[in-house]
């Protein structure tokens, strides 16, 4: 997979330099290419936002630096890539909601772009253009209801959340099956050694050596965090799967 992310804190994607993702790129798992937007700029100041029109508070990012970024995108025409253009995605609080399943979507994709908004957001005579230069593969996501200063931080998340789910990334791939929203319930517990700690023991069942138990336990754990803690999961599996949102009474 190549990823493309235009931004102008290039610095704040430094950390897709370390641990799973930065091996990826050194394994030729991931090809990752950060840009400056500013190095689309031709004023002395480098300028990349203005007043807003109609008035209001903050700066808006000016379309044309933008432009020239999907441009580039555009013309890269890395053949290495099915289709030799990217599906951008723009992170931003009024996007569809990032999950899993987006996860899974976007890991399918063999190259994406991020453009890294900041301030009050991008003109968004920009979506348009972006859309028409790249085929309408244009995708406004949003991390979740919140609001930050900018989309590199979602990069980041978005990037991990994508990058995971290649094959080859993550050590040991059965590690993905029984994750959080893998399949609509959170994780169950964990331990490891010692046995006693400060008082506190480990359930026995995890030292008995018996798998099936093991098994059945781990997966009751599931159940009983996701209804305590994130019952409308319970409630929407069980309206896609029509089987009793709570098994555990
Ligand atoms: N993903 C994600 C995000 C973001 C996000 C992502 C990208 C950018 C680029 C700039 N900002 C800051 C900002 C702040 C307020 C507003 C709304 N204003 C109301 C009147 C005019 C705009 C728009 C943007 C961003 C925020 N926030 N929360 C998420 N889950």
């Amino acid at each position: 997979m190549r990823i493309d992310v235009v931004s102008i804190f290039p610095e704040y994607l430094a950390p897709l330099d370390l641990s799973l993702i930065g091996r990826a790129r050194r394994e030729g798992l991931l090809d990752l290419h950060v840009h400056d937007l500013r190095s689309w700029t031709t004023d002395r100041h480098r300028t990349v936002d203005d007043t807003p029109y109609g008035g209001g508070a903050g700066m808006v990012m000016t379309p044309e630096p933008w432009a020239q970024a999907v441009d580039h995108l555009a013309s890269v025409g890395d053949r290495s890539y099915a289709g030799a253009r990217p599906l951008l995605v723009v992170p931003g609080p009024g996007g569809r909601r990032f999950d899993q399943a987006m996860a899974h979507e976007l890991a399918a994709e063999p190259w994406l772009a991020f453009a890294c908004g900041r301030y009050e957001g991008i003109d968004e005579r920009v979506y348009d253009y972006a859309a028409e230069a790249l085929d309408g593969r244009v995708r406004v996501v949003s991390l979740g209801d919140y609001v930050l200063n900018g989309g590199e931080v979602a990069v980041l998340a978005i990037t991990e959340a994508v990058a995971r789910l290649l094959p080859g990334v993550v050590g040991n791939a059965a590690s993905l099956v029984e994750e959080s929203h893998e399949d609509g319930l959170l994780e169950y517990p964990v331990y490891t050694k010692p046995a006693s700690w400060r008082g506190r023991g480990v359930p026995p069942v995890l030292l008995s050596g018996d798998h099936g138990a093991i098994a059945t336990w781990r997966h009751r754990q599931r159940l009983e965090r996701t209804a305590a803690r994130r019952p409308d999961l319970l409630e929407a599996s069980a309206a896609v799967n029509g089987d009793d949102p709570l098994p555990i009474r």
